[in-house]
């Protein structure tokens, strides 16, 4: 469960998101979409403690990102826009770091490690340094990392970017087991396609307000008279 009462975020004169209410359920997987600048990642970053907000509260099952900023954190793993973090590290030094960061006892990192590499077609690359991969290998060193923490709550920032079909394909069923688990995902993307079949819940940002929150059936039924997500989304970011 993640609650946003109230975030304001400025940057100088420019308000990059403006008093945004959200609550993001357990059990969920919401989508978080929005035109280029629209708030996303600063969003993103306000609710992972990496901006601290101008404005309100940000709670990851009930730990304030603010004030508590060491169990919240535990709370949830980050994948964020860029991948190019940690680049003199190799990708399984990279994950072991992460793994000793949240307390996974070996035998239980040494296996997930050992079935997530597989998966995602790592095995061979993760005793190389991160600075030598490609854009893709490095989001999935970090997808793979998030993985063996297994922390509740999942973030995810454009996570399908850079990803070839198969991993993009298996991110996909993987965020559905993990929902259908009881747990949470919440991510932002461009690609509308991938929020009509994903999503319990959508959240539309503009120019750092909210536009639109609840399910896609409740935004069909609001625009009854668009026959696709694309539509639908050019309309209410247009009015927005
Ligand atoms: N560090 C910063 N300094 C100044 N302005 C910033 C900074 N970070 C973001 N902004 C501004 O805040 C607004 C929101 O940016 P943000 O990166 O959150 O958008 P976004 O929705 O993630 O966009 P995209 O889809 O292009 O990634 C933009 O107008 C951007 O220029």
């Amino acid at each position: 469960m993640i609650e946003i009462k109230n975030v304001t975020k400025r940057f100088g004169e420019k308000t990059a998101v403006n008093q945004l209410t959200v609550d993001i359920p357990t059990g969920c997987i919401v989508g978080f979409i929005g035109p280029n600048g629209a708030g996303k990642t600063t969003t993103i970053h306000m609710m992972t403690g990496v901006l601290t907000p101008d404005e309100g509260t940000i709670t990851l099952n009930g730990k304030d990102i603010v004030k508590d900023p060491v169990n919240a954190k535990r709370e949830f793993g980050l994948v964020p826009d860029s991948p190019d973090l940690f680049l003199r590290l190799s990708g399984m030094e990279y994950i072991q770091f992460m793994a000793d960061i949240y307390h996974i006892d070996t035998e239980t990192r040494n296996e997930r490690i050992q079935k997530f590499a597989k998966d995602f077609g790592m095995e061979d690359a993760l005793s190389d340094r991160m600075s030598s991969y490609s854009h893709g290998m490095r989001q999935k060193a970090i997808l793979i990392a998030t993985l063996v923490c297994n922390p509740n709550i999942w973030i995810l920032d454009e996570p399908m970017t850079g990803l070839d079909p198969a991993s993009s394909y298996l991110l996909k069923e993987m965020m559905k087991e993990h929902a259908h688990n009881g747990n949470t995902v919440f991510f932002s993307t461009h690609v509308l396609e991938v929020a009509e079949k994903l999503c319990d819940k959508i959240v539309i940002i503009n120019h750092g307000n909210i536009c639109f929150n609840g399910t896609l059936d409740e935004l069909k039924e609001l625009h009854k008279d668009k026959d696709s997500l694309e539509e639908i989304f050019l309309e209410v970011t247009r009015n927005a």
